[in-house]
């Protein structure tokens, strides 16, 4: 049997050209099998650089580039490229192979002219600084970066430039360069992409590629895994080959790897911005952890519903059937209703959140002599956020416990006096809701963590690993039930989280529920998903916030950064709500006409509330766009512009977005803002923000920002005044 491992490169030339999977299935079967590979009609193209090169026919037209090299009994095959004819022979004519002398990362080389820079140095000016300064061309070199790439590179005084020069590089290379140029100092870049036990005493670097022990070491590298995968010809690969081939199934990033693969001795956090990989890497760890242990049973949980069944399909493909079967995805509200149902059966039904507050509103009724300035201060929002962060975090709520309980994340202060009086309406609340058999999800998922703390929890749902993600918005309650549901042990919860996109739950530190990671955490800062230009927006929308992640430490927005590049935003201030809607539908229908090659469902408009999504799809369908409301309750159909709310577009992703209504009505909702309590409104601007922030990363290559009116307080200051 030989190895077969394929480029990102291949990866790409075959999501182009999708009707060539089959034909790269049987190619690849072919060539892993090693015996008749006549049909293939392997050829040594004329006036090859490198004499391992060869050619392969894939069809009548085209041609697979690969290597062979290795020995007879340990043959490898790399493959390259899929081309048309005779570009595949022009490109095999001129491709090299080898470990890289500096960290043994595989590379294959490419002869090609670099690009001139559009913008010269000149004389140095703050403006005209040389991105990569201090460095020199040696310096560079010492990573590992090509002597021509680092002559260049250390020229360039412009970002694009830069990018520009990077399309030439092999992947680790363009990565290196631009993490130096984001202010990454040498040794940290010369450690992401040769980590520790690659370098260490004992461990050399591989340089003879025609050794097959050497070749496995180059290729086996962290650096190496972004570019290339060893194949194995399995199930999963055939269905990858005919169905979804994406890049993040295959090639991860040595910071997306290192977390994925690696043993932790307790718990373990993942912090990273918008389109950092933390679904992806959430999705691979869930794998990793089910592959290492026979014998476990894992959790991946979220916070929305919608994202977790996403992610059931992608990890069924990641994981196979058999691995697979030993893997829970779940909603973790899910997760709740199925232990209380299973130990107590089918509970009281959800009381949706306007209903809620109704009854916090006649609970407060009920209780007649609060005085003046708790009446102020209790508002039925207020007590509703009492009851969820503090109240149901408690693992037996009393009046005694509450009289005592700390009450982090809570910005008004409460004397013993007050809390006595608001356990009264409480007391009313609970009361109501039992006379109505109506209950709250925080009240299920209380219920849940009571039954999973105790002897009571079914088996099924008793796991070794838990990996969660969205963990930012989950409240004291739901840590309680994870707490609960994994023995305390080496990797026992992965946890996600982006503090910027907190749209539901309050700062919290999760020590406070058993959960220490302290010493234990790592950021990821490269954004896959969206272009620099959108990720500069969002990220300026986050200037005036202050966020603190789940172990009570500052998240910085520094080092965030996108190797994509497109349009600026477009942003439009409409001087009428008619305008407005006109505006969007002119946008949306601009794209529909541009055949980009993206079906309808690609493109999306996001909304601050229910009644402006209602409004602008019938808006759409009325000037015959296709449009479909995305909402919990309705199936997934892609078939028209998909238009949401900005929170059902959490965890999304789309080519192109309009984030409409951003204006200083909608955003904050002055109908909450104005009814919220004086402290808490600071708690609520800054969920408003992060809201603004989820909306306006979720498209990868355009965004449209639109109101009507005067724009929202919190879009970036140069812009508003457009
Ligand atoms: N290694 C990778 N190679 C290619 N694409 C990747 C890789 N990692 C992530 N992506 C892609 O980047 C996009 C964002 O990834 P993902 O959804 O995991 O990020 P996230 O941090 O969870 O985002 P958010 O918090 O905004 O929901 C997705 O399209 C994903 O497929």
């Amino acid at each position: 049997m030989a190895t077969v491992v394929f480029a990102k490169e291949f990866q790409k030339n075959l999501s182009v050209e999708g009707s060539l999977k089959p034909r790269a299935w049987d190619l690849l079967t072919k060539l892993s099998a090693d015996h008749d590979l006549t049909g293939l009609d392997l050829k040594i193209p004329k006036g090859a650089r490198d004499p391992r090169v060869r050619t392969a026919r894939v069809t009548d037209n085209h041609r697979a580039v690969l290597f062979a090299a290795g020995s007879t009994d340990d043959q490898y095959y790399l493959l390259v490229a899929i081309r048309p004819h005779d570009e595949a022979y022009e490109y095999a004519a001129q491709v090299t192979m080898r470990a890289n002398p500096a960290n043994g990362v595989f590379e294959v080389l490419h002869d090609t002219e670099l690009p001139r820079p559009r913008w010269s140095r000149g004389g140095e000016t703050e403006e005209n600084r040389p991105l990569l300064v201090p460095y020199r061309p040696s310096e560079l070199e010492s990573i590992g970066i090509l002597p021509e790439l680092a002559a260049r590179a250390v020229e360039l005084v412009d970002e694009n430039d830069l990018e520009d020069l990077c399309l030439h590089a092999p992947t680790w290379q363009a990565h290196a360069l631009l993490d130096l140029a984001c202010g990454l100092s040498l040794e940290q870049v010369k450690r992401r992409y040769a980590p520790q036990g690659e370098r260490s005493v004992g461990h050399a670097i591989p340089t003879d590629v025609d050794d097959p022990a050497q070749l496995r070491d180059s290729l086996g590298r962290a650096a190496s895994l972004m570019e290339f995968v060893v194949v194995e010809v399995d199930e999963q690969l055939r269905r990858m080959l005919t169905g979804d081939f994406a890049a993040w199934r295959l090639f991860l990033h040595p910071d997306q790897r290192h977390l994925v693969e690696r043993a932790r001795k307790g718990s373990f956090r993942v912090a990273g911005g918008a389109g950092t990989g933390k679904t992806v890497v959430a999705m691979h760890r869930a794998v990793a952890l089910a592959r290492r242990n026979p014998q476990s049973r894992v959790l991946l949980t979220t916070y929305t519903r919608n994202l977790a069944q996403q992610l059931t399909e992608h990890v069924k493909g990641l994981a196979g059937p058999d691995v697979f079967e030993r893997i829970d995805v779940s909603g973790v509200d899910q997760l709740a209703r199925n232990i209380v149902a299973r130990t107590h059966g089918a509970g009281p039904r959800i009381m949706n959140e306007p209903d809620q507050l109704r009854v916090w509103a006649s609970a407060l009724a009920a209780v007649p002599d609060l005085p003046p300035g708790d009446r102020e201060r209790l508002t039925p929002y207020f007590l509703m956020n009492e009851y969820e962060q503090v109240i149901l975090g408690m693992a037996a709520p009393s009046l005694d416990g509450y009289l005592v309980e700390p009450r982090r994340g809570r910005r008004a202060k409460l004397s013993r006096l007050q809390k006595t009086r608001l356990w009264r309406v409480v007391d009313e609340f609970v009361r109501l809701m039992a006379r109505e058999g109506k209950t709250t999800y925080t009240d299920v998922v209380a219920q849940a963590a009571t039954i999973a703390a105790g002897a009571d929890l079914p088996l099924a749902n008793r796991y070794h690993h838990v990996v969660i993600d969205e963990a930012q918005d989950l409240t004291p309650a739901h840590w309680r039930l994870l707490r609960a549901v994994v023995a305390k042990g080496p990797d026992d919860l992965f946890i996600c989280e982006d503090a910027h996109q907190r749209i539901y739950g309050e700062r919290l530190v999760i020590s406070r529920y058993g959960i220490e990671t302290r010493g234990r955490s790592q950021r990821l800062t490269l954004n896959y998903r969206t272009t620099k230009q959108v990720l500069g927006f969002a990220t300026r929308l986050l200037a005036g916030g202050n966020f603190v992640d789940l172990a009570d430490e500052d998240e910085s927005t520094s080092h965030y950064r996108s190797l994509l590049g497109g349009p600026e935003p477009v942003t439009h201030g409409a001087a009428s709500w008619q305008e407005e809607k006109d505006f969007v539908v002119a946008t949306v229908r601009s794209w529909l006409e541009e055949q980009t090659g993206q079906e309808p469902g690609a493109f999306a408009v996001l909304a601050r509330s229910h009644e402006i999504r209602d409004e602008m799809a019938r808006e759409l369908l009325a000037a015959d766009l296709p449009a479909v409301v995305m909402s919990p309750e309705q199936p997934v159909d892609f078939s028209g512009v998909q238009v949401a709310t900005m929170h059902r577009a959490k965890g999304t992703e789309f080519a192109r977005c309009v984030v409409m209504g951003a204006d200083s009505d909608h955003i904050p909702h002055k109908y909450v803002f104005q009814r919220a309590e004086a402290e808490e409104r600071v708690d609520l601007l800054a969920r408003e923000r992060c809201l603004l922030y989820v909306a306006c990363t979720r498209p990868r290559d355009q965004l449209v920002v639109t109101w009507t009116g005067d724009p929202s307080s919190l879009l970036p200051s140069p812009l508003r005044t457009r």
